[in-house]
């Protein structure tokens, strides 16, 4: 796979002394949704600064289509477009307008037609001539996105691109970045939403405290850490685990009426059969079974609170 951005050993240190960066080591390959997950204060935003040439790092160094973003920042930059948190449009300009504008802080001339298929494309066509304060919310957020295109940029980044909107209008947003990676564009979120991490994004890299913790692709994330719960209701309640089942790593319940046992789901024996059986051998009789995976959320505070190994993938 090609990789559009090349980051290498890339570190933040603010003048304030606050090391926001660490020798951060990624590719991301083109075509991609790679979501970045972390908590308040991870270094997402500084590591999304520095690659669109807004903070510049302390150490390391990052290519867009093989652009070095310092000594040739204008071809790295052109490739780039931020779709910003904060939504700041001016609020008396035609929406056509914005957009139109936009190319120009490029260098770019005119292309309407562009204009026109970037606008359809996000179901804004019909606004073209609206002022941007008569727009709801969700079409503010899209009119960001459209101005991040007009460029025609291969690599959009978006910040949190759902901070603070109802579930409607992140699914909406979640089906546009579906729609523009079927398009060709390479996206980089930022969420807190372990869910929108989860839904949209081919890998996912956790940063903490200025670390990339691992990148992986999600499934596997997903697989390799989502560990299952069985849970075996009793239906009469234990006082206590009976020796002979001593090995088999099962939590009881403090009110003694069922009994937990954890697996991994990708080994060839899950042991739930045999556990059955020897709960039968004890004499120990099972009103019902039920089983759990362990959520995205669960695998995040895993990991940001046992610090691994830098992975790249
Ligand atoms: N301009 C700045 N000057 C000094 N310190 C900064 C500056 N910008 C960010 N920081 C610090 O760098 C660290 C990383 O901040 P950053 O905004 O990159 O994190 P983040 O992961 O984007 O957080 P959030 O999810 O809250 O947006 C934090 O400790 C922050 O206070």
């Amino acid at each position: 796979m090609t990789a559009i951005i090349q980051i290498d050993t890339l570190s933040k240190q603010y003048d304030s002394g606050t090391r926001a960066l660490s020798d951060v080591t990624l590719d991301i390959h083109e075509g991609e949704i790679i979501a970045l997950l972390g908590p308040n204060g991870a270094g997402k935003t500084t590591l999304i600064s520095i690659i669109c040439g807004l903070v510049v790092p302390t150490g390391g160094t990052v290519r867009v289509g093989g652009h070095d973003i310092r000594t040739d920042w204008r071809a790295a930059r052109r490739l780039i477009g931020l779709v910003p948190q904060e939504i700041a449009l001016e609020p008396f300009e035609k929406v056509i307008n914005c957009v139109r504008f936009t190319r120009g802080l490029y260098g770019e001339g005119q292309d309407d037609a562009h204009i026109e298929q970037v606008l359809r494309s996000l179901a804004l066509w019909d606004k073209r001539d609206a002022a941007t304060r008569e727009l709801s919310g969700g079409m503010k957020r899209r009119v960001l996105i459209a101005k991040a295109l007009a460029h025609r940029p291969k690599v959009l980044f978006l910040d949190e691109p759902t901070a603070g909107v109802d579930v409607a209008l992140r699914r909406e947003m979640w089906e546009v970045v579906g729609q523009l990676r079927r398009e060709g564009v390479t996206i980089i979120l930022t969420t807190h939403y372990l869910e929108e991490a989860e839904e949209m994004a081919d890998r996912i890299g956790v940063i903490n405290k200025g670390r990339l913790l691992l990148v992986k692709p999600t499934s596997e994330l997903m697989g390799e850490f989502g560990k299952k719960t069985l849970t075996v209701e009793l239906t009469a309640p234990l006082t206590m685990i009976p020796d002979e089942l001593a090995g088999r790593n099962l939590r009881l319940s403090p009110d003694g009426r069922s009994l937990a046992y954890e697996y991994d789901t990708r080994a060839e024996r899950t042991g739930i059969a045999h556990l059955l059986g020897d709960l039968a051998a004890q004499g120990i009789k099972v009103r019902d079974v039920s089983t759990r995976q362990s959520s995205l959320e669960e695998v995040f505070m895993t990991l940001v609170s046992e610090p691994r190994q830098e992975v790249t993938a």
